[in-house]
C-alpha cells in the first residue's frame, strides 16, 4: 500500500507539472496519449454545454424532422423557426456531436447518434427531464453539504421524503410514472431476452409503474400470468394500461405500500426493476425481505436496475446516479457485489449475475428463494 502511495505521489508530480505536460504533448511516443487525456478533460469541463445542444436539439424536435429526409439549410430555418445564422450554428454544433451529418450543398441528415435518438423516444424524455436534474446540481457542493435550495427532484419523486408515500396522490405519480414508462422501453427487452421467463407461471413485478415492463413481458410470454404491485395511485394506471392492452385476463394491478402491506404471495419469480437503486439500504433491505417473504421457497428474485462498478460504465452508476439519487433525497446505485450480500440476508441463495446486453443501462442479479431447513 505505502508503495502503491509512493508511485502515486510521484506519478502525480509528473503529470501536474506544466512543463511535463508541454513535453509529452509534443514528444511523437507520448502526444497521442497526452491529446487523449487533454480532450477526456475537455469533454468533462463541457458536458453541459453538449448536452444542452442536444436538449436544443429536442425542444426543436430536429431529429423527427431530419427522420424524414435530408433537409437543406432554409427549409430548416423555417421549420426550426430559427434564423438561418442561428439554424447553423446549431447545426454545426450538433454535427460536431456526430447527432446530425452535414451534407453537400449545406443539407443535413441525421448523424450516427440522431439516428439512434429516433429508435428510443425513451432518450429525448430523459433529455427534457434533465432540466430539472440540472436545476438541482446548479450548486453540487450545497447539494453534498445538505444545504441546497433546489428540491425539483425530491419534490417530483413523491414516494420520497417524511410524508411519503402517504402523498403520493394521483396528480403527483403522473409525471414520474409516464417518464419511466417511456424510459423502461430502453431495458425491457434487454432484460427480457437475458433472462427467459419460459419455465415461469407467474410474475409478480413489485413497484412496476404502470405495467410497461410487465406488458412487454406478457406479449413475450403467451402462457404467463402478471402482477403488478405499486403505490394505490400508480396501480391505478398500470390496471387501466392492462385493459387497454387487452390483457385484463392475465394481467392484475395490485394497489398498496411495500414497506406496509402484503404482497400478493402467487408468483413464482417476483422482480424489482429500477427499484432498490433509489432506496437508502434500510429500505432497500426491507423491499428485498417483502420480495423474498412473496415467494415459495425455490421461487425466483430478479433484480435489474443500473450497478455501480459497471465495466466501462463507471461514471453512469457512481457520477451520474450518485449525484442524481442524492439530488433526489434518496438511495445510491450498488455494485453487484452489494446486492448479492443484501439478498443473501433475506433468505435468498445461489444469487447470481446475468449479462444484459447493454449493462451500462441495467444490470441483471438473480436468486432462488432458499427453503427454511438451509436458512
Ligand atoms: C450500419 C452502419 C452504417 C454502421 C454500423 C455501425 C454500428 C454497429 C453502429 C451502431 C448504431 C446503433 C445501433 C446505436 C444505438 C445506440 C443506442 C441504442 C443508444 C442508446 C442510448 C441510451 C441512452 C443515452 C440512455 C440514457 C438513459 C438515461 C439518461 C436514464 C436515466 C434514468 C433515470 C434518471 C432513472 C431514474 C429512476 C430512479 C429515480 C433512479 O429510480
Ligand atoms: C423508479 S420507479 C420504477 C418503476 C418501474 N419498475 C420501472 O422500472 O419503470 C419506482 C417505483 O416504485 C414505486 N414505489 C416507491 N415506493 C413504494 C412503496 N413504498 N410501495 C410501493 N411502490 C413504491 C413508485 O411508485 C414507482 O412506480
Amino acid at each position: 500500500m505505502r508503495v502503491l502511495d509512493r508511485w502515486l505521489a510521484l506519478r502525480n508530480r509528473v503529470l501536474s507539472n506544466p512543463g511535463f505536460q508541454r513535453w509529452a504533448a509534443s514528444f511523437p511516443l507520448t502526444r497521442p496519449i497526452a491529446q487523449r487525456r487533454a480532450r477526456a478533460l475537455f469533454d468533462i469541463v463541457a458536458g453541459f454545454v453538449y448536452s444542452q445542444v442536444l436538449f436544443a436539439c429536442v425542444r426543436l424536435d430536429l431529429f423527427t424532422i431530419l427522420s424524414e429526409g435530408p433537409r437543406r439549410l432554409d427549409e430548416l430555418s423555417d421549420r426550426l423557426a430559427l434564423s438561418p445564422e442561428a439554424a447553423r450554428r446549431l447545426l454545426r454544433a450538433a454535427a460536431s456531436l456526430r447527432l446530425v451529418q452535414t451534407l453537400d450543398g449545406e443539407r443535413y441528415a441525421l448523424g450516427t447518434l440522431g439516428a439512434a435518438m429516433v429508435g428510443n423516444p425513451g432518450i429525448a424524455a430523459m433529455v427534457e427531464h434533465h432540466r430539472m436534474v440540472y436545476e438541482d446540481l446548479g450548486d453540487p457542493v450545497a447539494l453534498l453539504r445538505g444545504e441546497a435550495r433546489s428540491r425539483s427532484l425530491k419534490d417530483y419523486w413523491a414516494y420520497v421524503g417524511a410524508d411519503a408515500p402517504a402523498s403520493a396522490d394521483s396528480d403527483r405519480v403522473g409525471g414520474y410514472t409516464n417518464l419511466m414508462s417511456e424510459s423502461q422501453q430502453l431495458i425491457a427487452d434487454d432484460v427480457l431476452d437475458a433472462y427467459s421467463l419460459k419455465s415461469h407461471r407467474c410474475l409478480l413485478d413489485v413497484a412496476g409503474g404502470d405495467g410497461t415492463f410487465l406488458v412487454s413481458a406478457a406479449k413475450r410470454w403467451p402462457h404467463l400470468r402478471v402482477i403488478l404491485f405499486d403505490l394505490p395511485a400508480v396501480a391505478e394506471r398500470a390496471q387501466a394500461r392492462f385493459e387497454r392492452e387487452g390483457l385484463a385476463d392475465r394481467a392484475t394491478a395490485v394497489g398498496g405500500d411495500v414497506l406496509r402491506d402484503p404482497l400478493p404471495e402467487e408468483a413464482d419469480i417476483v422482480s424489482l426493476v429500477r427499484v432498490l437503486h433509489d432506496h437508502d439500504d434500510a429500505q432497500a433491505q426491507s423491499f428485498i425481505a417483502a420480495a423474498s417473504r412473496a415467494l415459495r421457497p425455490g421461487g425466483t428474485l430478479m433484480v435489474a436496475e443500473p450497478m455501480a462498478e459497471t465495466p466501462g460504465a463507471e461514471p453512469i452508476g457512481d457520477a451520474y446516479f450518485g449525484f442524481y439519487l442524492l439530488a433526489m433525497g434518496s438511495g445510491r446505485a450498488r455494485t453487484p457485489r452489494e446486492l448479492d450480500a443484501m439478498l443473501r440476508a433475506a433468505d435468498l441463495d445461489r444469487v447470481r449475475q446475468l449479462t444484459t446486453r447493454r449493462p451500462f443501462l441495467t444490470q441483471l442479479v438473480l436468486a432462488r428463494r432458499s427453503s427454511g431447513a438451509e436458512v
